[in-house]
């Protein structure tokens, strides 16, 4: 049997009011003061907690230097992981949404730092999970880069983050429904790993805030901590499997795809919500209209005009999806979607 090693982060504190923990978290994780420790931010999110964040080290006797998060790209986390480097940096800290958190993560993983994971926002399962999404490469890829040692999530400050962001963590959950039955089709069909337990777990997450929709659309803490779980636990079973394909199929390289021919149009976890009703009436599961309803009771687009994406867009992304990464099989086999069946598609499910 091949070996299989499975890294977890080491402490998890999710809470009000915890950033003020972050220097006892570091000094837990074996941080010493006068340790340098390199934020990865964004301008808002600075603002938001990474501020606060830098005070409470520097008052526990750490060194701080900040890192302006750019795009999510191979060329930006390559540079701010040679500072990383050259700077002796201990550990980098990912204070914001998924690009943040994903370029601390490529940072210390090439740099040997340790990773913590700070998240603003409830808006993608990256939170946990030891990938990096990054553009930039011959195509957007998932890199391994380290898995994070701690995870500080403020509940108060997340849940104060705008409710679109709240909206897409429930979409980015929402798409383990196909991701895993993407999973469950290429082990039958292609022989590929797949480990049941990971499975198991990433589908909880989309089932627990199907569940819990009305609660978490509702911006409380209580919800927002409920959503914050769910995609830590996400996060937890890419550790497991060893890489994202219980949190990434179809409804994923649809995103992708998208984010090849609009980006910057709409949120990840908006685009992974609306390829899951797509990918769900394709695999003929009766569930993409529950999906439908509670995504647009909650306010998750579910059209075209909605997303803010031209339906030829939409189509066009349909019939390259299967492209992306060909060696990850899904639903849209080998040879993808027809100009046809993709107008078929978007049309039955009222996308257009
Ligand atoms: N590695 C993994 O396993 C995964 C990675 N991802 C990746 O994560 C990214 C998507 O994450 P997402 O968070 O949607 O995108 P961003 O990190 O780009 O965040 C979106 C916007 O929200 C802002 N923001 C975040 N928190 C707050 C807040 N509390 N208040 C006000 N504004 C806030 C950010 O500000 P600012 O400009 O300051 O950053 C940014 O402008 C994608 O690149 C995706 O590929 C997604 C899922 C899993
Ligand atoms: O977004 C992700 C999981 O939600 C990561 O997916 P990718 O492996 O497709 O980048
Ligand atoms: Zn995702």
């Amino acid at each position: 049997m091949s070996i299989h090693e499975i890294k977890l982060p080491f402490i998890v504190v999710v809470g009000s009011r915890v950033l003020g923990k972050t220097a006892g978290v570091l000094e837990a994780l074996g941080g010493r003061p006068g340790d340098l420790v390199g934020i990865v931010t964004g301008r808002s999110t600075f603002e938001v907690a990474g501020r606060e964040v830098a005070e409470n080290l520097k008052a526990g006797g750490f060194r701080v230097r900040v890192f302006e998060a750019g795009e999510a790209s191979v060329g930006v986390a390559e540079k701010i992981a040679e500072q990383v480097r050259g700077e002796n940096v201990s550990f980098v800290l990912g204070v914001g949404g998924g690009r943040s958190i994903d370029l601390a993560k490529f940072a210390a993983g090439k740099a040997g730092a340790r990773m913590v994971s700070v998240p603003t926002a409830p808006s993608h399962d990256g939170i946990a999970s030891p990938f990096a999404s990054l553009k930039g490469l011959e195509r957007p890829t998932s890199v391994y880069a380290t898995t994070p040692s701690a995870i500080i999530a403020d509940t108060g400050v997340i849940s104060r983050s705008p409710r679109r962001l709240i909206l897409a963590g429930v979409g980015d959950l929402l798409g383990k429904f196909t991701a895993v039955k993407d999973w469950r089709l290429a082990h039958r069909l292609k022989g590929e790993y797949y480990g049941e337990y990971a499975a198991q777990l990433a589908l909880m997450s989309a089932k627990h805030v199907l569940r819990y929709h009305e609660l978490i659309a509702s911006g409380s803490e209580e919800g927002v901590r409920i959503l914050v779980e769910a995609l830590i636990s996400s996060g937890v079973a890419m550790c497991i499997a060893g890489s994202s394909r219980p949190a990434s199929g179809s409804e994923h390289l649809f995103s992708h795809a998208l984010d090849i021919l609009a980006p910057g149009r709409a949120l990840h976890g908006e685009q992974v919500a609306l390829g899951t009703i797509l990918m769900l009436y394709l695999y003929g599961d009766r569930r993409w209209r529950l999906v439908r309803d509670v995504m647009r009771k909650i306010g998750l687009p579910t059209r075209a005009d909605e997303i803010g994406i031209p339906v030829e867009t939409i189509v066009k992304a349909l019939t390259i999806a299967h492209k992306i990464r060909p060696e990850r099989y899904t639903i849209l086999g080998e040879n993808g979607l027809t100009w046809e069946a993709a107008w078929r598609l978007v049309k039955e499910t009222g996308v257009a």
